[in-house]
């Protein structure tokens, strides 16, 4: 009886593209927040996404476009990206998505990369979700989604500085964001299980790694490997580095951040996105860190806000803020304006 019955499913599935599991599944979700539901689903298409930029990695053809100067695309940002927007699109078509790169919204997605699954580990804080969301609709929400945050240091081996972002804005505030590593443990070998997924969101806290205070007595900046200047390295010398660690990835630094292997992440250049950022800065805002630019403003994330953080990149998790933003000289602040 029970083959009869998932061969039934799997016809049903085949030629509605949708299962019941799927639907029994939403009507299970009626008390469940919007924000809750699309950050569920963020974390299964970040792990899926995660898959295709490896399997891209693996086949040996990046399929590399230069979009500017020091700007790549690979087969796996365009891969990633299509999974990222079809998938979230799907589950939820009347919320503004927002993605890095230029894809042709009609190309056709293989149906195997459109995820639609919902993370329970996550549904479960339905019991405490925070009172100040219950309510956000899909008008008040901007997806912002780096589909792979460290392109360029991907093609050069580089594998832990890549991620995956996707961020979640309301009314144009970073509120909750998922950081998928695609080669976390990369290092340990063959057979390794590879992969993390961190999710975070204000009020309700991060999850998915261990939290760790940075060393005492130092005071560790990570800043650009790629993209520095003379204002980049002045404004991060005049923040007293015991050390500079310089890595790529806005994604990774944030996590060097939330990891305590770093103290600040000092970026005085207009050099990142909103999707660089939306998806740390929701899950450092989270456990009470602080991403502003260089002025100390809060980045904005509404769906009209200008792309570049022209103002550059100030973050901090267990250290005063305020001590950095005094820091930075008034040359770097007097070049890069919001
Ligand atoms: O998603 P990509 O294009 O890899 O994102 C870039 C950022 O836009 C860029 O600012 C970062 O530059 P730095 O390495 O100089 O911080 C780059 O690493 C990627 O995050
Ligand atoms: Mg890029
Ligand atoms: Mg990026
Ligand atoms: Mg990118």
């Amino acid at each position: 009886m029970l083959a009869f019955h998932s061969v039934v499913l799997y016809l049903y599935e085949k030629m509605t593209g949708d299962s019941p599991v799927a639907k029994r599944r939403r009507s299970d979700m009626e008390g469940v927040p919007l924000l809750l539901k699309i950050l569920a689903s963020s974390v299964p298409v970040a792990d899926k996404s995660g898959g295709l930029i490896r399997d891209v990695l693996e086949k040996g053809d990046l399929g590399v476009v230069k979009k500017g100067w020091n700007d790549l695309q690979t087969e796996a940002d365009r891969a990633a990206q299509r999974c990222i927007v079809a998938s979230l699109s799907k589950s939820f078509p009347n919320v503004t998505i927002i993605g890095e790169e230029e894809t042709d919204p009609n190309e056709d997605i293989k149906p195997d990369w459109v995820e639609t699954s919902l993370d329970e580990n996550i549904l479960k804080h339905v019991s405490n979700f925070p009172e100040e969301w219950k309510d956000v609709k899909d008008e008040d929400i901007v997806i912002w989604v780096d589909p792979l945050d460290g392109t360029a240091e991907y093609t050069q081996g580089l594998l832990d500085h890549v991620t995956v972002l996707i961020g979640i804005a309301v009314k144009g505030k970073a509120v909750a964001g998922v950081i998928h590593q695609p080669y976390y443990n990369y290092k340990a070998g063959p057979g390794a299980t590879l992969g993390r997924t961190i999710w975070g969101m204000v009020g309700l806290g991060a999850f998915g790694y261990t939290q760790k205070q940075p060393p005492k007595g130092k005071n560790i900046i990570t800043t650009t490997r790629s993209h520095s200047n003379k204002v980049v390295t002045d404004s991060v010398d005049a923040c007293e580095p015991t050390e500079v660690i310089r890595v790529g990835g806005a994604g990774h630094k944030v996590l060097l951040l939330i990891e305590g292997e770093v103290h600040a992440y000092v970026f005085a250049s207009p050099g990142c996105k909103k999707w660089d950022t939306c998806a740390p800065e929701a899950i450092l805002t989270a456990i009470g860190g602080k991403l502003t630019d260089i002025h100390g403003s809060k980045l904005q994330y509404h769906k009209e806000v200008q792309h570049k953080n022209t103002a550059g990149v100030l973050a901090t998790f267990s250290v005063d803020h305020q001590w950095y933003l005094d820091k930075i000289p008034q040359s770097a602040k007097d070049a890069l304006k919001p």
